[in-house]
């Protein structure tokens, strides 16, 4: 398979020697050389970790308790949203109709790091996705900002109330699934839905798994910057003026089973690139297929037909790392941020990814080309971006509403906007 395994434990390490350290860069940086894409394993997170947290958005995707996350301002406010995403979007095509997903999406899990996001986003204002995750899905996670989760809790409580939650919270099968840490709030005279309403926004049930998964997670931050030294040659300084190396946030993604046939041309996530810096996934053992990434060279403005795709393959053990735009403009295309995808494939189970953020772009970053010795000094180079522009104009762009709210109503406006969209990433 041509997506690398790379073990990046030297990376985070004080110990290793540098031929060592080197040695591992040299392999990541191939990887999002080739395709932007790696399998990593190494990465300091715990499998009981990532067990824990799946085990708990497993159970919170099954309450109905989760639709007192849903802010009613579709996707980018944070929080919950279901079939509110749109990821060919990302690429210009505005012909498919939304993606089968549904997302939760958690910021600034770290409080004193609620700035760090990976995940694309890490913005905080209103119009920007709060979670972290960074570009994630999609696109975006971002690290979080958090501005979106106040308000929360007379809204939280009034909308769970109106649902009528205050018995169970399980909708068959939450206590099964266990996870464990809820069920003790989730008991006794407390009704269940109070148990969702703790931590202003970010469900009691998810807090401390998701939070476990970002800080045993923040290792990747160090290992992608020690990949940019020792590999391409950057400096330090220059990462850490426009880069944060915490993510806050995580991004759940449940593609829940078909209910009916999907549209024509309908996918789990339709075929985009991520926006950020680099996306952490941790696929799902359960269901693992699905996520196809196109090796071609055509990039961004590739026809379907040219575009050849291979399954990104399901390691165990491993996270899967890919560049996103923003990172991939900076370091002056060295660094791909590849179009990927994800198919229907087994439609009948349920598919859940966890997403976050290693190396996050600063929200409040000066506008930046590229690091100085990835320069290319040519017609290559792309323009300066400030991130936080870059990043909330791409959370609106998941948005199906997105053609209306720009007011894009002819083919001609469309297509011309199609274009605009195609120039963004390298
Ligand atoms: O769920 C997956 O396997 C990948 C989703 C994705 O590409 C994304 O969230 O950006
Ligand atoms: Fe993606």
């Amino acid at each position: 398979n041509e997506i690398c395994e790379v073990d990046v434990s030297p990376l985070l390490s004080a110990n290793a020697s540098h031929a060592v350290r080197a040695a591992a860069a040299a392999s990541l940086s191939e990887a999002f050389a080739k395709t932007g894409f790696a399998s990593v394993v190494g990465h300091g997170v715990r499998t009981s970790t990532i067990e824990t947290l799946r085990a708990s958005a497993v159970q919170f995707f099954a309450s109905d308790a989760k639709h007192a996350y849903d802010k009613g301002l579709g996707y980018g406010h944070g929080g919950y949203v279901r079939n509110a995403e749109a990821g060919a979007q990302l690429l210009g095509d505005f012909s498919r109709p939304h993606d089968l997903v549904e997302s939760m999406t958690l910021g600034n899990l770290l409080a004193a790091e609620s700035v760090g996001g990976a995940c694309g986003t890490e913005l905080s204002g209103p119009t920007v996705a709060t979670g972290g995750g960074g570009d994630f899905g999609g696109g975006l996670m971002g690290g979080g900002g958090g501005s979106g989760s106040g308000s929360g809790g007379v809204r939280l409580q009034e909308l769970a109330g109106a649902a009528g939650l205050s018995g169970s919270c399980d909708g068959g099968g939450a206590e099964e699934t266990g996870g464990g840490g809820d069920k003790g709030a989730a008991s006794g005279d407390r009704p269940a839905w109070a148990a969702f309403q703790s931590g202003d926004g970010v469900p009691h049930l998810l807090r401390a798994p998701a939070t476990a998964f970002v800080a045993e997670a923040s290792g990747l931050g160090d290992a992608i910057a020690a990949a940019l030294e020792l590999s391409l040659g950057v400096e330090t300084g220059e990462i850490d003026a426009v880069a944060s190396r915490q993510s806050s946030g995580v991004r759940l993604a449940l593609y829940p089973p078909l209910e009916r046939r999907a549209q024509p041309g309908q996918m789990r996530y339709g075929a985009h690139v991520d926006s950020g810096m680099v996306t952490v996934l941790s696929i799902d053992p359960a269901n693992p297929h699905g996520l196809q990434v196109d090796t071609s060279s055509v990039g961004t403005s590739g026809a379907d037909d040219e575009r050849v795709w291979v399954d990104v393959p399901h390691v165990k053990g491993a996270l899967v790392l890919n560049v996103g735009a923003l990172l991939s403009r900076w370091t002056g295309g060295r660094w791909r941020a590849s179009v990927h995808r994800v198919l229907l494939g087994d439609q009948t189970k349920p598919r859940l990814s966890i997403v976050t953020g290693a190396l996050g772009a600063r929200p409040d970053g000066p506008p930046f080309a590229s690091f100085t010795s990835c320069r290319q000094g040519g017609s290559a180079d792309l323009p300066p971006v400030r991130a936080a522009e870059f990043l909330s104009e791409r959370v609106t762009l998941h948005r199906p509403e997105y053609r209306n709210e720009r007011g894009l109503a002819t083919p001609e406006e469309i297509e011309e906007e199609s274009q605009r969209i195609r120039t963004l990433q390298k």
